[in-house]
């Protein structure tokens, strides 16, 4: 049952997401890719979730969003002061503070001293570290939980490397939503 006070946050959040669809200028994910974060956080009932690169908060926000509907919680991590302080700002606007803890620095350490565990991790930072994320995020991710990273369709030599070891990986099913151009990998812990 669906309380007011779900309901306005609901509507305050896809206000604010209709609304600046199109004003994203920090690296952001397109609104479809938001979209497909939220629908597996929530389909899956996933309470613990991390995000690699929040940039100015947009992925931020869909899986926050989530988060709140099934009581979970969010450890986002950004290296640059002024796009977190930014992502903070949006959070607290929306009402969305309870389900996220920011923190801010190198992810290459971050990741490994991170505790766990989680049950849906989003990659979105540098892609030559894609590969090391997982396999320092990988013990700490529990089985049916998600590995998902952003811009896999890219051409680089770290995207190349991290999908040809995902999907080679034998714990791990793998498919790409085209949700976007960017594509983003979704690799399901059997
Ligand atoms: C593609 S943007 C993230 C966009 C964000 N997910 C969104 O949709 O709004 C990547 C971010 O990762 C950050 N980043 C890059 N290398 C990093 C590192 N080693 N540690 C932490 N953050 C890093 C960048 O500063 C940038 O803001």
């Amino acid at each position: 049952q669906t309380s007011s006070k779900d309901k306005e946050l609901d509507e305050r959040v896809q206000k604010f997401l209709d609304e600046n669809k199109r004003q994203w200028r920090s690296l952001n994910v397109p609104y479809e890719d938001g979209q497909v974060l939220f629908d597996l956080i929530v389909n899956n009932n996933y309470k613990s979730a991390l995000e690699i690169g929040t940039s100015t908060g947009h992925s931020t926000i869909w899986i926050a969003w989530a988060l709140s509907k099934t009581g979970g919680k969010l450890i986002t991590m950004e290296i640059d002061d002024n796009r977190q302080k930014e992502a903070k700002a949006n959070i607290v606007k929306l009402g969305l503070s309870e389900y996220v803890e920011f923190r801010l620095g190198d992810a290459h350490q971050m990741v490994k001293e991170v505790k766990g565990p989680f049950d849906f991790v989003f990659s979105d930072a540098d892609k030559d570290w894609y590969v090391q994320y997982f396999k320092d995020i990988h013990p700490k991710l529990k089985r049916g939980g998600r590995f998902t990273a952003h811009n896999v369709l890219m051409s680089s030599s770290g995207i190349r490397e991290f999908m040809e070891y995902i999907k080679n990986h034998p714990e791990y099913n793998t498919s790409i939503a085209r949700s976007s151009s960017s594509g983003i990998s979704i690799s399901l812990k059997k």
